[in-house]
């Protein structure tokens, strides 16, 4: 009774503005603040393993997608802690504090002058600042991942049943807020962004409906599982009458209640399958892309770049809403949730053929490196006269004074003789690198070894020219040069910059981010409405759960199983995700929408409604009529 009475009273705090209640305001902005906050430190955390941590390419981008994955195994913790002990709105609190600490420690973790004793700009005991780094990264993900779940489904329980609208409408602006979250954390430094999550979260604490916690739901639902599994095995021979579901089989047990909330859970978890593959693809925009960028041409494109997911989620979050979709609607067309999570599935891998069709320019553009067994020689001639250069056998060179040879020379031995036709000839053997690229340069005569430096803003010969992304130079400074004799120093090309244009990426990015949309936010509103009550944050960690095992298959078969060509990669990976989204089609065929309120209602009626349930059923439809006339600006002030 007193638990019955304080629910009604939380309830009714409940004020409106517009028809949505003012509370989801508080959530929205705690969801931005959040995600400004994780974007925010994500977006240099490689950079923070490869240059203060001085890891590898390969160990920070496993690392990276480790912490990734972890963020978004984590909110299984958190919709524990939240359906079974301490409620949505306390868990939130509490591990955001978690999350709070875990930043700060990661902070002081970048504090180089800490273990700096020499003073050389670098610190002297890497293993305090890998093991405090690796502690703050698992509070942050502990923090950012167990609040996730709670943080959507807390949104959707202030909305009433019959707000469905309203309530499709908060998951697409709710979905804005992290990506104008995100947005903003790459153009601004996410300082003290935590701490103000917390802050806005607790600001709205009067006005939120707080469902209290009904028990250890997730050990009650394991172990009615459990029985079902068991006593289905027990009564295994042909002679006992088959049930309609397996988990009929925990009848003898458990509530019915209780079965039928599991039936729809595991219903909708068994169509989670075939998600991850989104994701894998999804993830590599950080990873493949990012590096398939820095092998293409224009500089101020790459700010664009790293933000142009968040600002197409900005834009086509409300086409899609308010046209589009709306638009399929009346041309009689029925784009269901499932329907729409599909096609977002081809539109990933559309973007994945579009990857690689910019690969396959690029491609095109790259220099042809040795193969293992073969060796590459480019000739320098830095002597005062044209030279005829032979290399053994048959290869034969006209290189012009301080000129070189037009590109590398491919040989398929080591063991080269190269013969110069001076006055004697001189002839010289030399064995090259397998697999490498080398340079000979043939020295000025008499050699005279001379320092000359070449400073940046006050370089002794200024240099108009711009050097082109991923290109490489090598200057030819004649012994005799003087800081007024720029023109004898001449600059040969050892690798020209890259000519594809980063804008060729843009289509890829677009259509993976209107793949998202359909996928990604769909997802999350469909993950809230076929929840029953009481394991809706459940249902919201299985969710995010996908996108948890998407980063581990980046990791197992990205980073393990390279193919030889970048761009077959880019096609398996998208043949694959067409397959998967053909699966899940077929499943999502078979899959009937439900409504688990009406489901639960129906199992209480058939199991004869509790005085005090019904008691309950009667205030809550008294509520809802109040709530009805609030949002038409009556004023009501009494029930
Ligand atoms: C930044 C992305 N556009 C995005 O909004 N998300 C990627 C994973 C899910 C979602 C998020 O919650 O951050």
């Amino acid at each position: 009774k007193v638990q019955h009475s304080s629910a009604i009273k939380k309830k009714k705090g409940r004020r409106y503005c517009c028809g949505y209640p003012i509370s989801i305001f508080f959530i929205v902005v705690n969801e931005f603040c959040e995600r400004f906050s994780y974007y925010g430190m994500r977006a240099v955390l490689v950079l923070y393993f490869r240059y203060f941590l001085l890891w590898d390419d390969d160990l920070a981008t496993s690392i990276y997608h480790a912490f990734v994955a972890l963020c978004y195994l984590t909110p299984i913790l958190g919709a524990i802690i939240a359906d079974s002990w301490l409620g949505k709105f306390k868990t939130i609190i509490y591990l955001s504090i978690v999350y709070a600490i875990g930043q700060v420690t990661m902070a002081i973790s970048t504090i180089h002058d800490i273990t700096d004793a020499n003073r050389d700009g670098t610190p002297d005991n890497f293993t305090f600042h890998i093991a405090l780094s690796m502690l703050g990264l698992i509070l942050i993900a502990l923090g950012t991942g167990g609040i996730k779940p709670c943080v959507a489904a807390f949104g959707g329980d202030q909305f009433q049943e019959h707000q469905s609208r309203q309530l499709n409408t908060f998951f697409s602006v709710f979905y804005l807020c992290i990506n104008a979250g995100s947005l903003l954390s790459t153009l601004i430094t996410p300082l003290k962004s935590v701490a103000s999550t917390l802050m806005v979260f607790i600001a709205g604490s009067g006005m939120y409906v707080k469902t209290d916690p009904e028990g250890n739901i997730m050990w009650s639902v394991c172990k009615c599982i459990g029985f079902a599994i068991k006593n289905r095995f027990r009564h295994r021979s042909s002679s006992y009458p088959k049930r309609e579901h397996w988990m009929d089989w925990a009848n003898e047990k458990y509530d019915k209640l209780l079965i039928a909330q599991i039936k729809m859970v595991l219903k909708v978890l068994f169509l989670y399958i075939p998600l991850p593959m989104f994701w894998t693809l999804f993830d590599q925009k950080g990873s493949r892309w990012t590096l398939q960028a820095t092998t293409m041409s224009g500089d101020f494109v790459s700010i664009l770049i790293s933000t142009v997911n968040p600002i197409l989620i900005l834009t086509l979050v409300p086409i899609m809403d308010r046209l589009i979709f709306p638009l399929i609607q009346k041309c009689g067309l029925n784009f269901s949730p499932l329907k729409r999570m599909t096609v977002g599935m081809l539109f990933a891998a559309m973007a994945f053929v579009s990857a690689a069709l910019v690969q396959i320019e690029i491609d095109k553009t790259l220099p042809n490196f040795p193969s293992s067994s073969e060796s590459q020689l480019k000739v320098v001639n830095t002597y005062s006269t044209t030279l005829n250069v032979t290399i053994s056998p048959n290869e034969h060179l006209l290189i012009e004074s301080f000129g070189s040879s037009a590109d590398y020379v491919t040989f398929d031995h080591q063991d080269i003789t190269v013969s110069l036709n001076t006055n004697p000839v001189i002839t010289k053997a030399f064995s090259l690198i397998k697999g490498g690229r080398q340079t000979l340069i043939i020295p000025s005569d008499p050699t005279v070894m001379r320092d000359f430096v070449l400073r940046h803003g006050e370089q002794w010969c200024e240099f108009s020219r711009k050097f082109g992304f991923g290109a490489s130079y090598t200057f030819l400074i004649p012994s005799t040069v003087f800081s007024d004799d720029c023109e004898s120093i001449t600059e040969v090309e050892d690798m020209k910059p890259n000519s594809v244009h980063m804008a060729l990426q843009i289509p890829q990015y677009f259509l993976i981010t209107t793949g998202e949309v359909m996928f990604s936010v769909t997802g999350l509103q469909f993950s809230y409405s076929q929840a029953p009550k009481n394991m809706k944050s459940v249902l919201q960690a299985g969710w995010l759960c996908t996108n948890a095992v998407g980063n581990i298959i980046v990791l197992i078969v990205a980073e393990l199983g390279k193919l030889p060509k970048q761009w077959a990669e880019y096609l398996l990976f998208a043949s694959l995700l067409v397959a998967v989204s053909i699966i899940f089609s077929i499943m999502a065929y078979f899959y009937t929408y439900i409504d688990p309120a009406e489901i639960e209602a129906q199992v209480r009626k058939e199991q004869g409604l509790e005085p005090e349930e019904m008691e309950k059923e009667t205030l809550e439809m008294e509520e809802k009529d109040e709530d009805q006339k609030n949002e038409q600006g009556v004023k009501q002030t009494k029930i």
